[in-house]
């Protein structure tokens, strides 16, 4: 695991949209193309907004797949759909093809709509192994990860696959890549900022024994895979140096 932590949030996005590109590259080089995950919330905006526009000329984006780790129970046109403020970031500045574009159809019942994410996925990837080449991640201030919260069923999933589960707390359905689907990545990135996340950072990163159930992104352990955190001061001011 590498934990880069950075004084300013300018300087932590800029050698992550150069890791981005790094990877990226490597993987068109391999194979012509490559699988990206792409994180919701907030945090991740001002990243696609970059890659959108100073890092447009360095890669050439027609070879990109990509994809989203997970998805609110919304419709897709709602302001709280993960995929909108993917597609207002980087997706449309980009001129991304339809085709290369794998979102959550949040029309569907939750149920469903995982079933059917996972089955576009598993086509995609032609019955190899579903080793993305990059996802992006980011954490709750609760620990949670893509929508892997505290205490919920899909903790348990042993499936590398999409699943949807009821998040108590919100109230409602969210569809999340399972912790197994995750760990298949050949990279793994945590982009996390501000003092609100320091205190379930401490205990995702240092807690022995770990407590999954409490601190979810403590499941993301890539099994071939590596596993960088992006940090900025704020959000890593209470770990041990
Ligand atoms: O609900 C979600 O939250 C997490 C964390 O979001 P952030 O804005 O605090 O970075 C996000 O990674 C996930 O994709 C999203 O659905």
């Amino acid at each position: 695991m590498n934990l880069l932590i950075y004084k300013t949030k300018s300087e932590l996005l800029e050698d992550l949209a150069d890791y981005v590109i790094a990877i990226a590259e490597k993987a068109i080089a391999e194979k012509d193309c490559f699988n990206f995950v792409l994180t919701g919330g907030n945090s991740p905006k001002d990243l696609y907004e970059m890659l959108s526009t100073t890092y447009r000329e360095k890669l050439d984006w027609s070879k990109v797949f990509f994809f989203i780790g997970d998805e609110r129970n919304v419709p897709p046109g709602h302001e709280s759909y993960n995929g909108l403020m993917a597609k207002k970031s980087i997706l449309a500045p980009l001129n991304v093809a339809a085709d290369h574009i794998f979102f959550v159809d949040t029309t569907l019942a939750p149920e469903k709509a995982a079933i059917e994410y996972a089955k576009a996925i598993t086509t995609h990837f032609k019955g190899a192994d579903l080793a993305f080449d990059l996802i992006l991640l980011g954490m709750g201030d609760d620990g949670h990860t893509a929508s892997l919260f505290p205490g919920t069923d899909i903790l348990d999933s042993k499936e590398v696959t999409v699943e949807s589960v009821f998040v108590e707390k919100l109230a409602t359905y969210r569809i999340s890549f399972t912790a197994p689907l995750i760990n298949k990545a050949k990279n793994v990135a945590f982009l996390v900022f501000g003092e609100a996340k320091a205190d379930a950072l401490k205990h995702v990163i240092e807690d022995d024994p770990k407590t999954p159930e409490l601190y979810p992104s403590q499941l993301i352990d890539p099994i071939d895979g590596s596993l960088t955190w992006f940090l900025d001061s704020d959000a890593a001011k209470l770990l041990d140096n």
